[in-house]
C-alpha cells in the first residue's frame, strides 16, 4: 500500500484543554512500530467516559490528546512482528487489551490484562512515546485507542479482527458501551432466570444491561433514570417497570417495596457515587448484588453502613462486561450478525467528523443513547 512505512496526514478532532470543543483539524500519524498496528477508523461512537475525560473528571487525564474508545476500522498497515491481523482486516480497537501472556490473561477470574496498563494510562505506547503529532506538538494517545482520528495506531494485543460482513458503523458501539453492560449482566452478576433487576442509568450501558438481564430470563427488569424520555425507549431492551427518583421521597425504599424485599441485582451505569450506594442499598438482604460500572468523577468516593455487607449483599465492579477482549468481541460482532445482540437500535444519531461536538451536545442533553461519528 502506498501509505505503509510513511507518515500519514489526516484529520482528527483533538482535545487540547479540558472543557473545550474538539478542534478538527490536521494531525501526522506515524508509521506503526514493532507490535503495532495503524488501523484506519471508519466510524467511532461517542461513549459518556470521552465526555469525563474532556470534562476533567478523570485523574489520568492528559491534554493535548485524541479521545474516542468506540471505533471500527481496517487495518492500513502493520509493524515489525505483527501475526494476528494484517492489512485490510476489519478491526475494532480495545482498551482492555489481551496479551494471553500476563497473570490477569491466565487467570478466569478477570478482563483486565496488565501488559500495557501503565502506559496506556499516560497516553503514550508501549514504548512510552506518541505516534500522533500536530500543530508540531506531540498529542498523546487514549484509552490505547484514540478513535477519533481518521487513522489511529495501536498495539497489536489491543486489536480483535471481526467478520468483514459486519458494518463497522455499528459494531464499532461493542467496542465498549453495548458489550460493557450486556456483559455486566452476563459476566458479572452472571443473572439468572426469574431474578428482580434494577438498573440505574438508560444510557448505552444501562440499556445493554437489560438487555442482558432480559436474556437472562430476568423478571421485572426496572429502569431507574431522572429522564422519563428514556422509558419508552428503553422497552424494547427489555425494562418493564420504571422509576424516576425525583418522583419519590426515597429510592431505596421503593425498590425494596417494588420487588418485595430488595433486588436479586441493581447495576449502577450513572457514574454517581450517590446512585452507587442506593444501587447497593437496594439490593435484597442475604444476596443482593449490586454491580458498579459508571466511572466516577476524581475524588469521589463510594460509602454505605458496613452492616449492608455484614447482611449479605455484595458489591462487584465491571469493566468491559469482563469480557476477555480479543476472544470475545469477535464472538459478540458474530452474535449481533445472528440477530441475538441488539446493536443498531442503540444508534440514535450519526454525524461526519466534523460535527463531532454535536455528538458531546446531545449526550450532555440527555437525547442520545449513541451518536455514531463517521470518519
Ligand atoms: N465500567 C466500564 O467498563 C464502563 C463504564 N462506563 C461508564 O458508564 C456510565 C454510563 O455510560 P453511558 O451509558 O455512555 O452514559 P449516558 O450518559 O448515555 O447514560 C447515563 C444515564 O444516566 C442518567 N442519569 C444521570 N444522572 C442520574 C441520576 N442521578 N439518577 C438516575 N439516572 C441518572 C442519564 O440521564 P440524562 O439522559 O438526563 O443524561 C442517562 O440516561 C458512565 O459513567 C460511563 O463513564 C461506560 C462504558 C464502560
Ligand atoms: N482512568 C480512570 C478510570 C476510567 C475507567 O474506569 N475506565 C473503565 C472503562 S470506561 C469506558 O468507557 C475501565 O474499564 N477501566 C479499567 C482500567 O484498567 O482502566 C481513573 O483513573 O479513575
Ligand atoms: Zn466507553
Ligand atoms: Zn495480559
Amino acid at each position: 500500500m502506498a501509505t505503509q512505512g510513511q507518515v500519514i496526514k489526516c484529520k482528527a478532532a483533538i482535545a487540547w484543554e479540558k472543557l473545550k470543543p474538539l478542534s478538527i483539524e490536521e494531525v501526522e500519524v506515524a508509521p506503526p512500530q514493532k507490535g503495532e498496528v495503524r488501523i484506519k477508523i471508519l466510524a467511532t461512537g461517542v461513549c459518556h467516559t470521552d465526555a469525563y475525560t474532556l470534562d476533567g473528571h478523570d485523574p489520568e487525564g492528559i491534554f493535548p490528546v485524541i479521545l474516542g474508545h468506540e471505533g471500527g476500522g481496517i487495518v492500513e498497515s502493520v509493524g515489525e512482528g505483527v501475526t494476528s491481523v494484517k492489512e485490510g482486516d476489519h478491526v475494532i480497537p480495545l482498551y482492555i487489551p489481551q496479551c494471553y501472556d500476563c497473570k490477569f490473561c491466565k487467570s478466569p477470574k478477570t478482563n483486565l490484562c496488565g501488559r500495557i496498563r501503565a502506559t496506556q494510562g499516560k497516553g503514550v505506547m508501549p514504548d512510552g512515546t506518541s505516534r500522533f503529532t500536530a500543530r508540531g506538538q506531540k498529542i498523546f494517545h487514549f484509552m490505547g485507542c484514540s478513535s477519533f482520528s481518521e487513522y489511529t495506531v495501536v498495539s497489536e494485543m489491543s486489536v480483535a479482527k471481526v467478520s468483514d460482513k459486519a458494518p463497522l458503523d455499528k459494531v464499532c458501539l461493542l467496542g465498549c458501551g453495548i458489550s460493557t453492560g450486556y456483559g455486566a449482566a452476563l459476566n458479572t452478576a452472571n443473572v439468572e432466570d426469574g431474578s428482580n433487576v434494577a438498573v440505574f442509568g438508560l444510557g448505552a450501558v444501562g440499556l445493554a444491561v437489560a438487555m442482558g438481564c432480559k436474556e437472562r430470563g430476568a423478571k421485572k427488569i426496572i429502569g431507574v433514570d431522572i429522564n422519563e424520555d428514556k422509558f419508552e425507549m428503553a422497552k424494547q431492551f427489555g425494562c418493564n417497570e420504571f422509576l424516576n427518583p425525583l418522583k419519590v421521597e426515597d429510592t431505596v425504599a421503593s425498590l425494596i417495596e417494588m420487588t418485595d424485599g430488595g433486588c436479586d441485582y441493581t447495576f449502577e451505569c450513572i457514574g454517581n457515587v450517590k446512585t452507587m450506594r442506593q444501587a447497593l442499598e437496594a439490593c435484597h438482604k442475604g444476596w443482593g448484588q449490586s454491580v458498579i460500572i459508571g466511572v466516577a468523577a476524581a475524588g469521589q468516593e463510594i460509602s454505605t453502613r458496613p452492616f449492608q455487607l455484614v447482611t449479605g449483599r455484595v458489591w462487584k465492579g465491571s469493566a468491559f462486561g469482563g469480557w476477555k477482549s480479543r476472544d470475545s468481541v469477535p464472538k459478540l460482532v458474530d452474535s449481533y450478525m445472528d440477530g441475538k445482540v441488539m446493536v443498531d437500535e442503540f444508534v440514535t444519531f450519526t454525524k461526519p467528523l466534523v460535527e463531532i461536538n454535536e455528538a458531546f451536545d446531545l449526550m450532555h442533553q440527555g437525547k442520545a443513547l449513541r451518536t455514531v461519528v463517521n470518519m
